[in-house]
């Protein structure tokens, strides 16, 4: 903070930082003494954006007492940062990470007096190892991640393994409840998709994220904890998708070289292939919750159905353990052939999709919407998929379904121990080709069968691979739980009216 007569305006961040400006030079002897104030406001679309306002006051005295008091006031606000870790991946995206820190988000923690401890990633995992075992957390009150969804993810599974340990939990264990992490985790937008920072904050702008995690918002998120049977595999607060998302990413691995754009190719690659793939999908619907997937009102920070639908800590073992108790009742199967499985957990928006994939999916609700996409014909598959690029319902579409669940599992066919079953039904389907389609059609339909039954095939039995939030699962055959709740550095409510959040005072 620093003071001066009134021919130009400093305002100094932390540690005397300074920055000059002219302001108008009065005549009269007793130039006015000024502070400035600056702000957050609303500005369009969720973006949020820092503003000043000066105010001049009579004498040197008062100004003092205005910035004491306001510096008193804001050093008060309990949930407001001090101390940050942040981790900035450096090939996220078009690689603009550490660009985007340095010029857009530094300069704002620095304002707002907060230290921050920068680790630029210098591998994939860094950030998660350094989080789960060397990192002094109690030092923080929060972590940022640089970088898209992947990133998101290795801070995440950071912060969550790490709580685990050091309470005691196994997380290997598929019914184990999860202790809640007690550091909320900050997003600068800074990838390829950024669903995750999209779908919570409703902008992909650094400067948003950044002014969100200055003023301390805190927002709780659901977490699906991904098992191989008794071995953990990944935690997802996106997209669980098998099929066409999971070919998409593990097609577009191979071109990262190409940024963002790597999506497209590989969309429009694995599109024209058309691959459907077969199994079991078992679920168990949440019960007795409010709202649907077909709902057209998003979730919003704090919303009401997140509050009414999750069980509080003390219900939830009561709430999962009635609903799971009537198993034989209350779990369904689908079985047959999928262009796509998707589970969301929250609504997936992103700037190529900016409903989502699930726009009514609640971002605190301890469920998640479970999206089934029969096999189709290319045309209906791809009127589907561009519903997501509009307002238009996707789920209205009759090879679509989609169930609001707590739990559920995934078996690939001729996964199961009993293979007979299948090469039985394999031959009765060979038979009614036969029937229903003569000559060199029904070779082609049959060779396609073939081709992917053990029985027949000389290679494996064709499967796609799990995308769990920007990251290929080792396993196809999944049980995904419901589990806890994360928190993010997200205002409780979104305020109809322009915020005029208070960030800092400065003395001018
Ligand atoms: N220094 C690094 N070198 C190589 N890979 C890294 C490094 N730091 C992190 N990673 C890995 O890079 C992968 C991609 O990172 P990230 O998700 O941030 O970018 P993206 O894939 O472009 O964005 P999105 O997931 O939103 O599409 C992540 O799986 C992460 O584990
Ligand atoms: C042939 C036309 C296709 C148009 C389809 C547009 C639909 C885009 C839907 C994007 C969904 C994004 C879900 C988020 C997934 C992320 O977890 C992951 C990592 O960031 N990103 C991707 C692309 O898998
Ligand atoms: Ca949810």
């Amino acid at each position: 903070m620093c003071t001066s007569r009134c021919t130009s305006r400093c305002t100094s961040g932390a540690k005397g930082s300074r920055r000059w400006q002219k302001i108008p030079q009065r005549d009269d002897e007793d130039s006015p003494h000024a502070f400035t104030v600056s702000y957050v406001q609303r500005a369009r679309r969720a973006a949020w954006r820092l503003r000043d306002v000066t105010f001049l006051c009579a004498d040197a005295a008062l100004c003092g007492r205005w910035v004491r008091t306001l510096t008193e006031q804001l050093s008060a606000l309990a949930q407001r940062p001090r101390r940050l870790l942040v981790y900035i991946n450096p090939l996220s995206g078009k690689r603009h990470g550490e660009r985007i820190y340095r010029h857009k988000v530094a300069p704002l923690f620095s304002r707002a007096n907060i230290s921050t401890s920068v680790i630029v990633t210098q591998h994939a995992n860094h950030a998660r190892d350094h989080l789960r075992t060397e990192a002094e957390l109690q030092n923080y009150d929060g972590v940022v991640c640089v970088g898209g969804d992947g990133m998101f993810s290795e801070v995440m599974h950071g912060l969550v393994l790490r709580t685990q340990r050091d309470q005691g939990r196994d997380h290997h264990h598929p019914d184990q409840d999860l202790a809640q992490t007690g550091l909320r985790i900050g997003i600068i937008p800074a990838g390829s998709t950024d669903c995750i920072c999209f779908a919570t904050v409703g902008a992909n702008d650094p400067v948003t994220s950044s002014l969100h995690i200055i003023v301390g918002d805190c927002q709780p998120m659901d977490v699906c904890s991904v098992h191989h049977g008794d071995a953990f595999l990944r935690y997802s607060v996106s997209l669980l998708g098998y099929g066409f998302y999971g070919d998409v990413l593990s097609d577009s691995e191979r071109r990262r070289w190409m940024g963002p754009a790597r999506y497209d190719v590989s969309g429009v690659k694995k599109f024209l292939s058309h691959r459907y793939y077969e199994g079991t999908v078992s679920y168990l619907p949440a019960s007795d919750v409010l709202g649907t997937p077909r709902d057209r009102a998003p979730c919003r920070t704090g919303c009401v159905v997140c509050q009414y639908n999750r069980p509080l800590e003390e219900e939830k073992e009561g709430k999962l353990k009635m609903e799971e108790s009537h198993e034989g009742l209350a779990w369904r199967s689908v079985r047959g052939k999928f262009l796509a499985i998707n589970a969301v957990s929250m609504s997936c928006a992103c700037p190529r999709s900016p409903q989502g994939l699930s726009p009514a999916a609640h971002l605190a609700d301890g469920t998640t919407d479970l999206i089934l996409v029969r096999n189709s014909s290319r045309l209906a598959f791809l009127r589907h998929l561009l519903r997501h690029t509009s307002k238009d319902d996707q789920f209205d579409l009759g090879f679509v379904e989609v169930h609001r669940v707590r739990r559920f599992r995934f078996t690939p066919r001729f996964c199961q121990s009993d293979s007979e079953l299948d090469l039985q039904e394999l031959l009765q389907e060979k038979e009614q080709k036969e029937k229903e389609v003569a000559g060199s059609q029904a070779r082609r339909i049959l060779g396609q069968l073939c081709r992917e039954h053990p029985a027949c095939c000389r290679t494996p039995p064709c499967a796609s691979c799990w995308n769990c939030d920007g990251e290929i699962l080792p396993h196809a055959d999944i049980q995904v739980r419901y589990t806890t709740l994360l928190l993010l550095f997200l205002p409780l409510l979104l305020l109809l009216a322009p915020l005029l959040l208070l960030l800092l005072a400065h003395s001018t």
